[in-house]
């Protein structure tokens, strides 16, 4: 079994008059230690699909499983308890608080886990060290490059030692060598670390750092190669 799984996962959103299928009846197996890109015009889904494989929206049909647990049977505040010590989320904007330091926001997500202080510390401390952070531990978000408040980010989505990590457009708001500087690190997070990261970008060379590409289209995954279609915007369902 695959360490993530989505069968038959649909999920439409009304428009006003019009109801939208990002997602129409789409399979995916994601391996453990895997690293998936996916790409695709803008409005396909792409971000929906991560919050339905993150628990954070539920689909209109279809299951999904993490690591044997079927996500998508969870009560409401089950989820809550799931996604906190399986789920990793790193944001295109790094959304840290202002008023913590880079430890406290690393911090945050262990709060809700049933730790010890002593194996707290060890989380964080190792989460910082794995972004090469532990020596700005102490420093306030606005005291940080915009490259180091995204691998607090980073450090954030791995402190609890999830199954899986979601980022979406994790390089989007960086420059071009923060952005590669960003790349490298997912890549070691991924090689070093075994960590199972599922990538959305709209840029092909950080999707290229993936062991596999996906492309979304018109509420399906491209075959291998197909590029999406020119006109690619959502067909209403009437
Ligand atoms: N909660 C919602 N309510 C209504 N419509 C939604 C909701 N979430 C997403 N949508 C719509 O579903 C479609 C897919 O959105 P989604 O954000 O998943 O696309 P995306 O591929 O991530 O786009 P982008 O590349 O621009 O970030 C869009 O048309 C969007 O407006």
């Amino acid at each position: 079994m695959a360490l993530v799984e989505l069968r038959g996962v649909s999920k439409s959103f009304r428009k006003g008059e019009e109801t939208i299928t990002p997602l129409d009846n789409i399979d995916l197996d994601i391996e453990a230690s895997e690293f998936v890109s996916l790409m695709g015009p803008s409005g396909t889904g792409k971000s929906t699909l991560l919050n339905l494989v993150s628990g954070i929206d539920r689909p209109d049909a279809g299951s999904i499983t993490v690591d044997g647990t079927e996500v998508t049977k969870l009560s409401r505040s089950k989820l809550a308890d799931w996604r906190a010590a399986n789920l990793g989320y790193i944001f295109q904007t790094h959304n840290l608080i202002p008023v913590l330091t880079a430890y406290e926001n690393v911090e945050l997500p262990t709060l809700l886990l049933k730790l010890t202080s002593t194996l707290r510390r060890q989380r964080v401390e190792l989460a910082l060290d794995a972004v090469g952070l532990s020596d700005r531990a102490d420093h306030y978000p606005r005291q940080l490059s915009g490259g180091q408040e995204q691998r607090v980010g980073i450090a954030r989505a791995i402190v609890a030692h999830p199954k899986v990590v979601v980022a979406d457009e994790p390089t989007g708001s960086l420059d071009t060598e923060t952005s590669e500087q960003v790349q490298v690190l997912l890549q070691r997070l991924n090689q070093e670390l075994d960590i199972t990261l599922l990538m959305v970008t709209h840029d092909q060379d950080v999707a290229s750092i993936a062991s596999r590409q996906l492309v979304l289209d018109r509420g399906k995954f491209l075959p291998r190669g197909a590029s999406p279609a020119s006109d690619s915007k959502l067909e209403p369902i009437h």
